[in-house]
This record gives structure tokens, sequence and C-alpha cells, in this order.
């Protein structure tokens, strides 16, 4: 029997928890496993009646999740009470939003949860409230320390059916993208993507296709020399380990669907090189799973959209495929 899902609430002003509500709305339609909300009981009430859409919320532990589940929304009340204000974030609530998450993940370390799936935070929210970490995925880095594996470097892929991308630097400022890049951190990048989609997707051999950094991947080094000095040493060394990676390739004629093809995902040198892409071809269904951590971490691949917070029009089609996804990636773990 497969352990219920822990989903944390996210940013209370933003679309997290109606995607939450609707997701178990529309559980049956889509065979999602069983999953519980950690986060503000009476904010999750008051957002269902806001909504309009009869979710009854069900305060519950995880162990109660599988008998709940079918009666309404388990959710683990670790919040004191907070009034619904869609659309006005404040640092106030942010102690709840950092708590949902750590509890999540311990509860996957004691073997009460079988996989973590996050609402969207708003990284300037956390920030104004002491959060020091750019977003969820460095934050799992640090709370994966308590597995006791080892070093732990949290890699971003965005997935979907048609392309999946991972981005070699993430939330830093363009202009730091080029002294931030080297080798080693492409090669590392790489070397985690073809391990976790051996290991957690099932992709016997995996091919990575390297976008280069500059237009035209720097056009034999007449329009910059990175892509000649940092990046095809990196392509050349994860070959060199047995890892199929080509490139680097000119980044803007890597995603028609010819290109998609030859490849299982790309490692991109910055976040929008590879995020545009996949947030265009893939925008509803796409799921932000975090590589190299020893748990399973997806993610809806949008943010807290808070104009929409409320109203009933975010559609919760990114959170369901998140869930469905860390279902299957969770129960793989647990059989392989
Ligand atoms: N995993 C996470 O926690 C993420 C958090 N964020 C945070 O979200 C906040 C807002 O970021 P934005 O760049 O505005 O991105 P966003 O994804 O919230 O919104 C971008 C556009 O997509 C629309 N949209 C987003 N989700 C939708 C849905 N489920 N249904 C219908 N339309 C949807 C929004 O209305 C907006 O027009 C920022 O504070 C950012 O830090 C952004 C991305 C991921
Ligand atoms: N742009 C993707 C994003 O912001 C997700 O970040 P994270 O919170 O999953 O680290």
């Amino acid at each position: 029997m497969h352990l219920p899902l822990a989903i944390s609430m996210g940013e209370p002003a933003g679309i997290g928890p109606d995607i939450a509500l609707m997701a178990w709305r529309d559980r049956a339609d889509h065979r999602l496993p069983p999953f519980y909300v950690i986060g503000d009981a009476a904010l999750m009430e008051a957002r269902a009646a806001r909504l309009g859409i009869g979710v009854p919320i069900v305060p519950c532990l995880p162990e109660e999740t599988r008998d709940t589940f079918a009666f309404g929304l388990p959710v683990l009340d670790i919040g004191s009470g907070l009034d619904d204000r869609p659309g006005e974030p404040t640092p106030e609530t942010g102690g709840v939003v950092i708590e949902a998450i750590r509890t999540g993940v311990e509860h996957i370390r004691a073997g009460r949860a079988g996989a973590i799936v996050t609402a969207p935070i708003s990284k300037a929210v956390l920030a104004a409230a002491g959060f020091t970490h750019p977003g969820h995925t460095e934050f799992l880095g640090e709370l994966a320390r308590a597995f006791r594996v080892g070093p732990v470097r949290p890699v971003m892929m965005i997935w979907s059916e048609t392309l999946a991308v991972v981005p070699v630097t993430i939330h830093i400022p363009l202009a730091s993208v080029p002294e931030r890049l080297t080798t080693s951190l492409i090669v590392e990048t790489g070397a985690i993507v073809a391990h976790d989609l051996v290991t957690k997707f099932g992709i016997a051999r995996p091919r990575i296709a390297v976008c280069g950094l500059n237009p035209h991947a720097g056009e034999d080094g007449l329009i910059g020399r990175e892509d000649i000095e940092v990046v095809a040493p990196a392509v050349a060394e994860l070959n060199r380990i047995g890892i199929a990676a080509t490139g680097p390739h000119p980044a803007d004629t890597l995603f028609h669907p010819a290109a998609r093809a030859t490849y299982d995902a790309v490692l991109g040198m910055y976040h929008d090189q590879v995020l545009a892409p996949v947030k265009t071809i893939a925008f509803d269904e796409g799921v932000n799973v975090t590589l190299g951590l020893p748990f399973i971490r997806t993610s809806p691949d949008h943010g807290t959209a808070y104009s929409l917070a409320g109203t009933g029009t975010a559609r919760p089609s990114s959170m369901i495929e998140a869930i469905a996804l860390a279902g299957r990636l969770a129960a793989r773990k647990a059989t392989s």
C-alpha cells in the first residue's frame, strides 16, 4: 500500500489553496492517489467557500488520509486560523508557508508520506519574512541533509510529456550567468539529470541536449567564447563519463518538434533560455521536479498568480499533473 502524498499549501494569498481544492474535486477523473494538504485548515475552508466548490475540509493526520480522502480534503492543520485574503500577500504568513514545506519533508523521512508536492510560494514575500533560499529547490537541498545520504545537489527540471528542461543556473541575475557558469557546474548538473532520468523516470540511456550560452552557440567564437571554453568541454566530459550528451546547440532551434525527438532533456545555461520554451509548449501540464534529492518533490510549473486567487479561474491542470507524477515516481521508488 503506497503512502499518501503531502501537499504544502504554498502562499496563502496565491492560487495554491484553489488548485489543491480543485485537484481534490477532480481526483476521480484523473485517478489521483490519496493526498493531504499541510497548511491552515481555516483558510482552506474559507477558500473552498469563496470558490463555492463544496469541498469538505477534514482535519487529520497523514495516517488518516486513506480513510478520509473519499469524503473530503484531508488537511494537517499547522496554521493559526489565517484570514482568507486572496491577492494580498503579507510576510506575516511566511512562517506557516515555510513550516508546511519542512513538515512535508519530515513526513517523508519518517515514512508517513510518499512524496511532497509543493504549491507555489512567493520568493519576494518569503525573502521579506527572512527566508534565505532563492526557492524551494535550494531549501529542499538543505532539508535533505536530515536523510544523511551525503552531499545533496538539488537540480530543477521542468518536465512534460513533450519537453523536459533543466536550467544549469536558476534564480540569479542574467548579468551573473557567464561568471557563474563553469564546466564543472554543467558536468555536475548533467550527471545528476542523467542519473535521475534512469533511476526516477526509467529511461535506460537518456539523451541530453546541451544549449550554448550565446546566440548561434557562439558562432565559432565570433559571438562570445563561453561556448568553446566552458560548454563544449563540459559536453566532452559528459561523453567521457558515459553520458549521451550533445552540443553546445544554438538554443533558438532546439525546441521545434523534429529537434525535440532527438533528446530526452535539454540542459539550458540560464532560467529563461529553457523555461520560456517549456512554458510555451506545455504551460498547463508542465511539472517542476527536483532532481538530486533522496526523495520525490514535484510542483506545478507556475507561480502564485495573485490576480486569479479566489476567483475560480485558475486552472488546476499543472497541479493535477504534479500530483499524478509524484504518485508514479513514488510508486516506482517504493518498488525499486
Ligand atoms: N514553484 C514556485 O513556488 C513558483 C513560484 N513563483 C512565484 O510566483 C509569483 C508570481 O510569478 P509570475 O512570474 O507572475 O508567474 P505566475 O506563474 O504566477 O503567473 C504568470 C501568468 O500565468 C497565469 N497563470 C499562472 N498559473 C495559472 C493557472 N494555474 N491557471 C491559469 N493561469 C495561470 C497568471 O495569471 C499570469 O498571467 C512570484 O512571486 C514567483 O516567485 C513562480 C514560479 C514558480
Ligand atoms: N521559475 C521556477 C521557479 O520559480 C520554481 O522554483 P522553486 O521554488 O521550485 O525552486
